[in-house]
């Protein structure tokens, strides 16, 4: 009866889909018997609801199940087998192509009760005994699904709640959902399955269902819930299928407060208007404050300084560094560098800085009467010893004292950023590293400490002659108590160049009972992208010292270091004496070598073409040679310059007029120099050396006496300046490329040198009579 077309043999992987209808007599009975079982005898009026189609399934589902655990094992096959044809009355339909899709699963399940019962044969004889207690079974089933089939009505009225406000909040939708399924709570796989009588129906037609499609957030979720046309189902997972940890809750995003970005480059960088170059950073601190309440247009700031300092100076404005030459990216940087931003005493050091504390200092300054103007100006005690501020000796709270400049580096640089750092190293053109501003810093602000190693002069010499014995450069300034600051590991500070004309300054301030050296910035300010330059100072007391300067300022002194003094014919009573004398030992003046002229020049010159030509191997030889020869003539001449000293018996005079190789205690800052020890063999003649030795003897007790009564006359005038003397020693020492140290001359104590530097024309003519006698003593 059955059309052959309807007789499938499906290898399909379905697990309904495996059963055979062989034979038509076997299919006729499986239809006889099918028909009286409820999804192939299924009205025409049924409802083609999928709930309501999928709780009848189930119900036959589970009848079946029932009888068949009760029936014989013969019952039980043909049972079996009854079961088998009847979902193959279902399997009977033959979908139509597209049927197949799973998109159409609703027209499917609507027309398949239909066609089944077209081909739904009469019921054939069966057991009774079985078809009875089938039947019962069945009835208990049928009450069972029956609760069952009101579950998924439930669900699909929550979920089409939850459809309603899609889109809207998704959260809150599946915060509902969740609490739907909650309140459905005992729901059975089945139950909670919405689209159950969908996927039955999808099977029992023979159709294999799609692989289920996995949602992210739900990975459990069935494909049924993933239908385009049921979003709200998409919100209802398996219950037992999602456990409740898994869902992930999706948090609303709120848009973020954008954090402040300060501007690291350009044109407007590290700018404020109101500053005003006629004044002093106390008034213009006060004017700020009384601007205060204007409110300043952010979104055009005007130029460094409001352009007024440009105005005021009458200097043309330049373009920033950074943005006519911007920092290339990947430039060089410094390698071998330990930064170093505190000062760290090393070795002996710490013991002598322990045993010798710094005198306390403090000011009587009272708060200005004008509210917002700063206290400490240049009148403070403090500020004129070389002392900062703070709340122990200063009667001015932070806000009032404008003489806190530490306090207020420590502060800036805590805060890391670069602008508040406000210094880079930049590697220049022509004279290796540099350091640039990268804000602006109005007149006399702190720019950056000058740290290092704290080391005694003992180490310095042990580093100089080991360590740094082939260095080209070196960072050592003087500090306090004879220590050296070795900034070879240090701050960044220690790249800052020479220039003839700087733009900032070193200072060395106590603070906190503790020495540090401050780099500040001139009474000109500092733009922001400027190259930050201080004055070297220092003495080349050798020739071999020298270097060429290219700091390219208009009155650059071509050397770093102070400019050599021409020759001249000194005029003077002393001066014509030493001349007489020089001349009665037949000592040429073209030797003199006060100010070096001859060797000197030389010295440079040949310094400077070796440093143009140091980039050449070649020259290399060349320059060693020279340097040889000319390190040989420094001996030479300092020989000379110890007997020349000797004979005139004026030590005191000589101390004052001659630059003496220093490694200290120079009034001004300036770079620490390293000296060729003067102990080579003398050469002047035989007279002169015994004209020294007779002006020695007899001179020695006129100048410990003077030394005497010049110590008293000073003690009072000592007494407040002894601290500021001995502060100001910042001087720097560096070495020119390639040479050698050879090994370091300590010079006089602070105090001892500024006694010295302070004579009076009594002693001075006494010196010169003392060398008359002298040499007219030698001529006898
Ligand atoms: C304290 S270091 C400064 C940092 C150094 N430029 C560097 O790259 O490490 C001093 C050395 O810099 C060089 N230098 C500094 N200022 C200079 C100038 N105006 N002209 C030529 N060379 C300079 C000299 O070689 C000097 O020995």
């Amino acid at each position: 009866m059955s059309p052959p077309s309807l007789l499938r043999r499906s290898s399909s992987s379905s697990t309904l889909s495996n059963i055979t209808l062989a034979d038509t007599r076997e299919s006729s009975v499986n239809m006889a018997d099918a028909s009286s079982t409820p999804p192939t005898s299924l009205p025409e009026d049924v409802s083609s609801d999928d709930s309501e189609l999928g709780a009848k399934t189930d119900r036959v589902l589970r009848g079946r199940r029932a009888a068949k655990s009760h029936l014989s094992p013969d019952s039980a096959a043909t049972a079996a087998e009854n079961e088998t044809r009847a979902f193959s009355g279902a399997t009977l339909v033959e979908p139509s192509p597209q049927e197949h899709s799973s998109s159409t699963v609703k027209s499917e399940l609507t027309e398949k009760p239909k066609a089944a019962k077209h081909y739904v044969q009469p019921d054939p004889p069966v057991l009774k005994e079985s078809k009875n207690r089938l039947r019962n079974e069945r009835d208990a089933a049928r009450r069972k699904s029956s609760r069952l089939a009101s579950i998924p009505d439930t669900v699909s009225a929550a979920a089409a709640k939850v459809t309603s406000v899609l889109g809207k909040r998704s959260r809150d939708a599946l915060e509902g959902g969740r609490e739907m399924l909650s309140s459905v709570k005992g729901l059975g796989r089945r139950a909670s399955t919405l689209s159950r009588g969908q996927s039955q129906g999808l099977v029992s037609a023979g159709i294999k269902e799609p692989p289920a499609k996995r949602s992210r957030i739900f990975p459990n979720l069935q494909s049924s819930l993933l239908d385009p046309d049921r979003k709200a189902d998409r919100l209802l997972p398996a219950k037992e299928a999602i456990p409740a940890a898994s869902i992930v809750t999706v948090k609303p995003t709120l848009p973020r407060k954008e954090k402040k970005k300060w501007l690291a480059k350009g044109l407007y960088v590290g700018q404020h208007r109101h500053f005003d170059g006629r004044l002093t950073e106390s008034k213009n601190k006060a004017k700020q404050v009384a601007v205060g309440s204007i409110t300043e247009r952010t979104h055009l700031p005007l130029p460094m300084f409001g352009h007024s300092f440009d105005r005021i100076e009458d200097r043309d404005f330049v373009i920033p560094y950074d943005v006519f030459a911007p920092l290339p990216k990947g430039q060089e940087k410094p390698t071998s560098w330990g930064k170093l931003n505190h000062n760290r005493f090393v070795g002996e050091a710490t013991d002598v800085w322990k045993k010798k504390k710094l005198p306390r200092s403090s000011c009587m300054c009272s708060p200005p009467s004008n509210e917002g103007e700063m206290g400490c100006g240049h009148d403070c005690l403090n500020r004129s010893m070389d002392y900062e501020c703070d709340e122990e000796n200063c009667p001015l709270p932070a806000d009032r004292c404008s003489n806190r400049a530490f306090a207020t580096l420590d502060e800036r640089c805590a805060k890391g950023n670069k602008y508040d750092v406000g210094v880079e190293v930049v590697k220049t053109t022509n004279r290796g590293f540099g350091v640039r501003a990268c804000r602006e810093f109005q007149p006399d602000r702190i720019i950056v400490e000058y740290t290092g190693e704290i080391i005694t002069s003992e180490e310095r010499d042990r580093r100089m002659n080991e360590e740094y014995k082939n260095n080209e450069c070196y960072y050592l300034m003087s500090f306090q108590h004879g220590m050296i600051i070795d900034a070879t590991r240090g701050s960044i500070a220690r790249f800052v160049n020479h220039s003839c004309e700087p733009n900032c300054r070193v200072e060395k301030i106590t603070f906190q009972g503790r020495p540090r050296v401050a780099m500040s910035a001139g009474p000109n300010g500092i733009k922001t992208g400027e190259e930050l330059t201080y004055d070297y100072k220092f003495d080349p007391f050798s020739a071999a010292n020298v270097q060429e300067c290219r700091c390219g300022a208009p009155s650059c002194r071509g050397v770093l270091g102070p400019k050599p003094r021409p020759k001249e014919t000194k005029k003077g009573f002393v001066a014509g004496v030493k001349r007489t004398v020089a001349k009665a030992f037949g000592m040429a003046e073209s030797e003199e070598s006060d100010g070096e002229p001859r060797e000197r020049q030389r010295g440079r010159k040949v310094l400077t073409r070796r440093r143009s030509d140091e980039a050449e191997t070649s020259g290399e030889t060349k320059q060693k040679g020279k340097k040889q020869q000319l390190e040989k003539e420094n001996d030479a001449r300092a020989a000379r310059r110890a007997a020349r000293q000797s004979s005139s018996s004026s030590a005191v005079v000589s101390a004052s007029s001659t630059p003496q190789p220093q490694l200290q205690s120079q009034s001004t800052p300036g770079l620490l120099q390293r000296t060729t020890t003067t102990t080579t063999t003398t050469t002047v003649s035989t007279r002169a050396d015994s004209a020294i030795s007779a002006v020695e003897e007899r001179s020695s007790e006129t100048v410990s006496l003077l030394h005497s009564l010049g110590s008293s006359s000073r003690a009072a005038e000592d007494k407040t300046k002894e601290k500021r003397s001995s502060l100001r020693q910042s001087t720097l020492s560096f070495q020119p490329l390639g040479s050698r140290p050879v090994s370091l001359k300590k010079s006089p104590p602070a105090r001892e040198k500024s006694s010295v530097m302070r004579k009076d024309s009594v002693k001075k003519i006494a010196g010169g009579v003392r060398k008359v006698v002298g040499s007219l003593k030698g001529k006898r």
